[in-house]
């Protein structure tokens, strides 16, 4: 069937473009490399120093219908000098390229920075000089604390959306002291957020940047000991799988009083779709990406991807399905926290008409469903060798 021509939010048909994306083999740029081969013509250098996550869609050679347009280059941006040249033969770059998992910021502050800040430089310049498109990933945690958190517990202020609310063009940037190394992330960020700007402001640079409010989905981080280090802490959907996979209580720091909203990776990813073909209507802009509908406090998402985990695996839940940890025992000296992560919608509502479909718990029966069947006989394996060796 001869496929229908694809037309931008103004009608206008899109036009094939070779996109030049930095850390295409993690969470994110995974599912956008699995969108861009399915739905478009589009065309993929896909840039990391690892490949696991996208293999499917490289492997086996020349299986797939898009083979032609999607080639991995295993590099690291810190020290490559095919960096250039493949940013040059792109019409788009899109660096996804981070350490972004919260027990790294406090306890690996220099890479964290290195890597937030630093290696991002040279993409911002090459964008800059070449006259190249530049859609770069930030993050909410740019904004940090907000207002409302410095206010007496018992303030009725507190309920003021004012207090809370975050908007890309108007909320501060709220972070905790220096000794509070977790803040190195989320202030690198803010740092390249600014010299993207000041690049766009000075030299014409066409860039978006993207905060993206907590996505999760299928192939966030790993499961410790199974795919990614026993030692290792991935985010929290990773981190709950791997508790509920393993029948453990789930560890809520702090007592799990933060709060998130949480948004489904395959609605977040129709966002950057559209910010990559509506270039007029994005080119500027900074984007909240979240669903302020799915709002939770951790120990509510505990509680809830429990129910969800019963259904799923049909195993029963744990007597005691959740304890409290304290920070200092989970992340050690320095960890600090957002409060609470509500999105402002406005622009991108008007820039692009985007708006989440998920609900939170139809995410995570989906997000569990495939947890349960990719980890589950692996982790009960090495549970069986681990109690046999002891
Ligand atoms: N997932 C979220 O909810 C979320 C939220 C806020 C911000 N972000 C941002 O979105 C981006 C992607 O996040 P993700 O969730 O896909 O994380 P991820 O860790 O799954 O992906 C990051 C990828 O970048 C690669 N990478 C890191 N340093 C590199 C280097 N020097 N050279 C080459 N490749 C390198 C990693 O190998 C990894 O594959 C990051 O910039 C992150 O800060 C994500
Ligand atoms: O086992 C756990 C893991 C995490 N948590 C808590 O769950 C909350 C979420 O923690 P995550 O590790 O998912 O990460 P955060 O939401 O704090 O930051 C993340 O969000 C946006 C991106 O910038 C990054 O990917 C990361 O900084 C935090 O309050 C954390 O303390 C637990 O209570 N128990």
């Amino acid at each position: 069937m001869a496929s229908v021509a694809r037309v931008d939010l103004d009608g206008n048909p899109i036009k094939p473009i070779t996109i030049c994306m930095i850390g295409a083999g993690g969470f994110i740029g995974s599912h956008l490399c699995e969108k861009l081969m399915s739905e478009t013509p589009h065309k993929v250098l896909a840039l990391d120093v690892y490949n696991d996550k996208i293999k499917h869609l490289l492997e086996p050679e020349n299986a797939h219908p898009w083979s032609d347009r999607i080639q991995f280059h295993r590099l690291n941006i810190k020290q490559d000098s095919r960096l250039e040249g493949l940013i040059k033969m792109a019409d788009l770059t899109i660096n996804l390229a981070a350490i972004c998992t919260p027990a790294d910021y406090n306890t690996r502050p220099l890479d964290t920075i290195y890597s937030n800040f630093i290696d991002a430089l040279p993409v911002v310049k090459y964008c800059s000089e070449n006259n190249k498109r530049l859609i770069h990933f930030s993050t909410c945690e740019v904004y940090g604390k907000t207002i409302g958190s410095y206010l007496p517990k018992d303030s009725p202020l507190r309920q003021d959306p004012a207090y809370y609310v975050l908007k890309e063009d108007e909320s501060p940037c709220i972070f905790g002291s220096i000794e509070k190394q977790r803040w190195s992330y989320a202030c690198a960020k803010q740092l390249i957020e600014r010299l993207i700007y000041a690049e766009g402001a000075e030299n014409g640079l066409e860039f978006t940047i993207v905060r993206p409010f907590n996505w999760i989905g299928p192939r966030m981080d790993f499961i410790p000991g199974i795919d990614g280090p026993s030692e290792g802490v991935p985010r929290v959907l990773a981190c709950f799988s791997n508790n509920l996979l393993r029948r453990e209580p789930l560890k809520l720091v702090d007592g799990g009083q933060s709060q998130r909203t949480f948004v489904y990776i395959k609605d977040a990813i129709e966002a950057v779709m559209l910010m990559i073909e509506n270039p007029a209507r994005a080119n500027s802009h900074i984007f909240n990406v979240g669903n302020p509908n799915n709002e939770v406090t951790v120990r509510q998402l505990g509680e809830m991807m429990t129910e969800v985990y019963v259904k799923v695996s049909g195993e029963p839940k744990l007597e005691t399905p959740t304890i409290d940890v304290s920070s200092q025992e989970f992340y050690g000296v320095g960890y600090d926290d957002s409060d609470k992560r509500i999105p402002d919608m406005t622009i991108i509502n008007k820039q692009l008409g985007w708006n989440p479909k998920t609900s939170l718990w139809d995410l995570l029966e989906s997000t569990l469903t495939y947890q349960h069947r990719t980890y589950a006989e692996a982790v009960k394996k090495a549970i069986s060798q681990a109690s046999a060796t002891s």
